[in-house]
């Protein structure tokens, strides 16, 4: 049986907006095994990153209701002193923007022998050092010494994220969230951050949930992948399946939105993702958005099926799908 780490149940994350909640998680459940990567794809506002910060305890001012077990212990409803005791340790995030997740003012060394010191208080100086050091070398940052006395305006975007990763993986956590790890990175950089994770991975046994937009990533980098789509889950698979038979209509849609070897005219998904006061909360959400196909290939209440071992989808419109007749005018060339 797979080593559970994280078992997220029926969550519900709901922003106060004016003088009513609106869930920008909207009854998500999964799961993310030790030493697996669960990625979760999306557009911009699909819930990603509340749902992430939803796990970590990070949001001050939502209403957060469901489960959500880390190693059997629900983190929903836990003091802030136990929270804190598991964030930075256990439990650790990597953030989408290195700069503004490091202090300007603190010298590297200190930022990470920071993180350290919250958890272990008793370290000597010395041995905080070693370890500082210890982390630099090991996401493969060179001439460590030297880069402990430096600030974080003095390195580059990529040795600024290699930071965030030797303080986010300081105490050897069980579980790693890394939010879109590589955005603000250029792509010859991105691989190495990328392949920094995974070796994480199989060093560590870590779990880690991959937040990205990028099917390149997810397809190197994922174990399982969940499409999150307006606050929900549409479709929730290993990766091989994810893309090689794909059956939600915005899955399919966001693998036909990116440029492939012999494919040569890409999809355009009509709209955006709406915002969380405008989000349609009956039927199928992504209804909208593919107008050519028939009201009724629509579920009344749209549920998530387990349509193969392991295979989530919701809503019975996958059945029903199909991409647009060419005049259309929902296509259009790569050139
Ligand atoms: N603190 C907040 N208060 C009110 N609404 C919020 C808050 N945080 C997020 N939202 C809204 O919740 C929805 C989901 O946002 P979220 O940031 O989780 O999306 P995302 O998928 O992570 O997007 P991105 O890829 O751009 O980071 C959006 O409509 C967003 O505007």
């Amino acid at each position: 049986m797979a080593d559970t780490l994280l078992e997220v149940k029926h969550l519900n994350t709901s922003f106060r907006i004016n003088d009513n909640y609106y869930a920008a998680v909207d009854d998500v459940s999964l799961t993310v095994n030790k030493n697996e990567v669960l990625a979760i794809v999306g557009e911009s506002g699909s819930g990603k990153s509340a749902l992430a910060f939803s796990i970590m305890g990070l949001h001050n001012r939502a209403k957060i209701e469901g489960g959500i077990f880390f190693k059997q212990q629900d983190l929903v409803g836990l003091p802030k002193s136990k929270l804190n005791k598991l964030r930075g340790d256990e439990l650790s995030m990597i953030f989408q923007d290195p700069l503004t997740a490091l202090n300007p003012l603190m010298n590297i060394e200190d930022q990470i022998g920071e993180t350290i010191l919250l958890h272990h208080k008793k370290l000597s100086r010395k041995k905080r050092k070693e370890r500082v050091i210890d982390l630099l070398n090991q996401v493969g940052i060179p001439r460590p010494e030297q880069i402990c006395e430096q600030f974080p305006h003095q390195l580059s975007g990529g040795m600024r994220q290699r930071v965030i990763i030797a303080i986010a993986i300081a105490n050897n956590p069980e579980l790693l969230i890394a939010d879109e790890p590589t955005t603000a990175l250029d792509v010859t950089i991105q691989a190495q951050i990328l392949d920094l994770i995974q070796d994480l991975k199989e060093s560590m046994h870590t779990g880690i949930i991959l937040i990205t937009h990028d099917l390149g990533v997810v397809a190197e980098m994922a174990d399982r992948v969940a499409v999150m789509y307006a606050g929900q889950i549409v479709e929730l698979a290993d990766v091989h399946t994810l893309f090689e038979k794909p059956l939600h209509p915005y899955t399919r849609s966001l693998l036909h939105s990116v440029p492939n070897e012999g494919q040569d005219k890409l999809h355009v998904i009509q709209g955006i993702v709406p915002s969380l006061q405008h989000l349609p909360r009956q039927g199928c959400r992504f209804a909208e958005r593919i107008p050519w196909l028939d009201g009724s290939a629509h579920e009344e209440n749209p549920e998530l099926h387990e349509v193969k071992p392991d295979h989530f989808v919701r809503c019975t419109c996958y059945r029903h799908f199909h991409f647009p007749a060419e005049r259309e005018g929902w296509t259009h060339g790569i050139s």
